[in-house]
């Protein structure tokens, strides 16, 4: 049964084309989907919709049975139950790590709040940083910790609005692999804004993707890469090639052969060092330039290059 159910969100700022299309959406509870989309498409405003933090135009989001309330509807808008998290960690600089932690939890009882904090700063890891202020701790460190005060309500739903955006790779790469297994561990639903399709691979294999405040296409990584719904939702994961010949007709750098002789030949104009092969821009005879993918690191600047590759591979549309 769907846990979270968003039904036909359509949402417009005054005087502005429609920031959120007949959005519709279910997420069974405890599962982590990622919310992909370019800046402007409409995921901010979502999410807030979500959270009951943003007022719509129509359609309605339950959490379980309950129906979730605009701010017109609700006097204290929000939802401890839904808990959000933005790319700015919004701490109190003056406040301890642990102070910070236990702030929503002002209202409790004081061993409950002790308790509390205490289980979130070891899930977390941040045991030894308790006592310290925000500045005294890294960007990843300080993102944990406002996870922790997101967590201490014991939310049923954490919405993270791009919250590793300001984070180097290696620090968001742990932190989202630490996340996971934390959010996993507490059955919580989970949705990851992201524009970065990397990061939203890390964190699940459940994609939403969403364009021009439509839902696009959603699925496994592997269902929209080999079946997506237009370019734009083919471009996220890789480059595109044309093929000239057939009309609205592609190729993927990834699915190209290269060999010395026989083949669509061309020149390789760039080499370009990448981790797993050299990436290769070559110019065709008929004048198009390729991306391609050197994986044996075998061709120079200047050389010769003849592509080939299976037509099954292609991708129209
Ligand atoms: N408070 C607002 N008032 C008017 N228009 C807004 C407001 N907030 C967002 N918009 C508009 O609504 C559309 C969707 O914006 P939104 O911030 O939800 O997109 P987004 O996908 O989260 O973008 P980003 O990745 O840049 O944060 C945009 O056209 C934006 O300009």
């Amino acid at each position: 049964m769907s846990y979270l159910k968003i039904e036909s969100i359509q949402k417009t700022y005054q005087n502005d084309k429609p920031a959120i299309v007949d959005f519709s959406l279910e997420i069974p509870k405890g599962q982590i989907i990622s919310l992909i989309g370019e800046s402007g498409s409409g995921k901010s405003t979502l999410l807030r919709i979500i959270a009951g933090l943003e007022s719509k135009n129509s359609g309605e989001v339950f959490l379980g049975e309950e129906k979730i309330l605009t701010p017109k509807e609700k006097l204290v808008p929000g939802y401890d139950e839904i808990q959000l998290v933005f790319q700015e960690y919004h701490l109190y600089p003056n406040s301890t790590v642990e102070e910070n932690i236990g702030r929503p939890l002002i209202q409790y009882d004081k061993a409950y709040k002790k308790k509390r904090i205490d289980e979130l700063l070891k899930l977390l890891g941040l045991d030894a940083f308790s006592t310290k202020l925000p500045r005294q701790l890294s960007g990843g460190q300080q993102q944990k910790v406002a996870i922790g005060r997101a967590l201490s309500l014991e939310p049923q739903v954490i919405l993270l609005d791009e919250p590793f955006s300001s984070l180097d790779t290696i620090q968001r790469r742990e932190l989202i692999v630490e996340l996971k297994t934390i959010f996993k561990q507490l059955e919580v639903t989970v949705i990851f804004v992201t524009h970065d399709l990397d990061d939203a691979l890390q964190m699940t294999d459940s994609l939403v993707l969403m364009h021009k405040g439509k839902l696009l296409q959603k699925g496994s990584p592997e269902s929209i890469f080999e079946k997506p719904k237009n370019l734009y939702a083919a471009k996220l994961f890789s480059h595109l090639n044309i093929v000239s010949e057939k009309p609205r007709t592609y190729i993927r750098p990834s699915d190209i052969q290269l060999f010395k002789s026989v083949g669509l030949a061309g020149k390789v104009l760039e080499k370009q060092y990448l981790v797993h092969y050299n990436q290769l821009n070559v110019r065709l005879e008929n004048g198009a330039e390729w991306l391609v993918e050197d994986k044996k690191r075998m061709f120079e600047l200047g050389e010769k290059v003849c592509l080939r590759w299976d037509e099954k591979k292609e991708i129209s549309f």
